[in-house]
């Protein structure tokens, strides 16, 4: 067969990267928050798609080192992760694009309806396993969170629950953030090996899962409530562990006190971890 009549592979016409996004076909809207990084607003792409747009303050993350890492994160697609669209990263400040989840961030979410959830064991445990699943997609691609946390999952409608920024943690240059001396660490979501020689791993990520878990079955109560990072370290490091939320169902906490085992390889990976959630859910429930 002649050339003309095969039909044009489907690269022809993507001059660009895939993962580059055009700034024109951008509309930006409202402003959602500020993060870490600075303004986060909500916008259409390419006339239709709802998108939040992350625009990235100058100085606050290694750009280049993030553009580079874009091109692995757009792979990552699961129902549970918050899609990320691509970036504008041909202008400063750079645009991180991605799904629009409506409901905002789950902590926000989880005291904003806490009268409603906290007689809702079912629905919190459906969170807690849609969180699961998500992060066991990240497990199987042997990709780390690093800072999974009730703040960084993201509410869409109907109930769904998406983790969002894996990996996005590596990129920020705020040592306060980076360093666990600093002040803006994630100690309470940390286990002994990250305080102690921050070592991450997928099982830092059930660490910071199972503390996740306490998240949801108090409705966004603060763990450890107000003691100083100092305090939360000698406790971690002695072994003293979060209590059990009130009205949470003791199968459900057992789960939670595995994701604190002291040494990483006790912990249970997410793939199964969600399968005894599944069995809980469906044996109390
Ligand atoms: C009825 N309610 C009214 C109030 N409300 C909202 O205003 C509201 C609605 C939707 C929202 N959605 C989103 N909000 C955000 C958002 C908003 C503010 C800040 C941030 N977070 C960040 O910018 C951020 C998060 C983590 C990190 C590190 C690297 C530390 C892990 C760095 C930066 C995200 C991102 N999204 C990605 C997809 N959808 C959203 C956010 C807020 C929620 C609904």
């Amino acid at each position: 067969t002649s050339p003309c009549d095969r039909p044009a592979p489907a690269t022809a016409g993507l001059s660009h990267d895939k993962w580059e996004i055009d700034p024109h076909e951008l509309m930006l809207h409202d402003e959602l928050g500020s993060g870490q990084f600075g303004v986060v607003r909500r916008g259409k792409w390419r006339g239709s798609i709802d998108v939040a747009v992350k625009m990235m303050k100058e100085g606050t993350m290694s750009e280049d080192d993030f553009i580079e890492e874009a091109k692995v994160m757009t792979k990552l697609q699961h129902t549970n992760l918050v899609q990320l669209y691509g970036v504008c990263s041909k202008n400063r400040p750079i645009f991180i694009v991605t799904e629009y989840m409506r409901h905002g961030s789950l902590l926000n979410y989880l005291r904003k309806h806490e009268q409603s959830l906290s007689s809702n064991q079912g629905l919190l445990l459906d969170m807690c396993i849609q969180i699961c699943k998500g992060m066991a997609y990240l497990e199987r691609h042997n990709y780390i969170h690093r800072d999974l946390a009730a703040r960084n999952c993201l509410v869409g409608s109907e109930n769904i629950v998406k983790v969002a920024d894996f990996g996005l943690a590596r990129y920020v240059l705020d040592d306060q953030y980076t360093s666990s001396g600093g002040t803006k660490f994630p100690i309470k979501w940390a286990p002994p090996e990250v305080l102690n020689y921050t070592r991450f791993s997928s099982k830092s990520d059930i660490w910071a899962y199972g503390v996740l878990m306490w998240e949801v079955f108090t409705c966004g109560k603060m763990p450890y409530g107000r003691l100083k990072n100092t305090e939360v370290v000698e406790r971690v490091q002695k072994g003293i562990i979060l209590e059990k939320p009130k009205g949470c169902y003791k199968e459900v906490f057992d789960i939670m006190r595995k994701c604190w085992s002291p040494s990483p390889e006790q912990r249970p990976s997410f793939r199964n971890l969600k399968d005894q959630l599944v069995n809980v859910s469906q044996g109390i429930l």
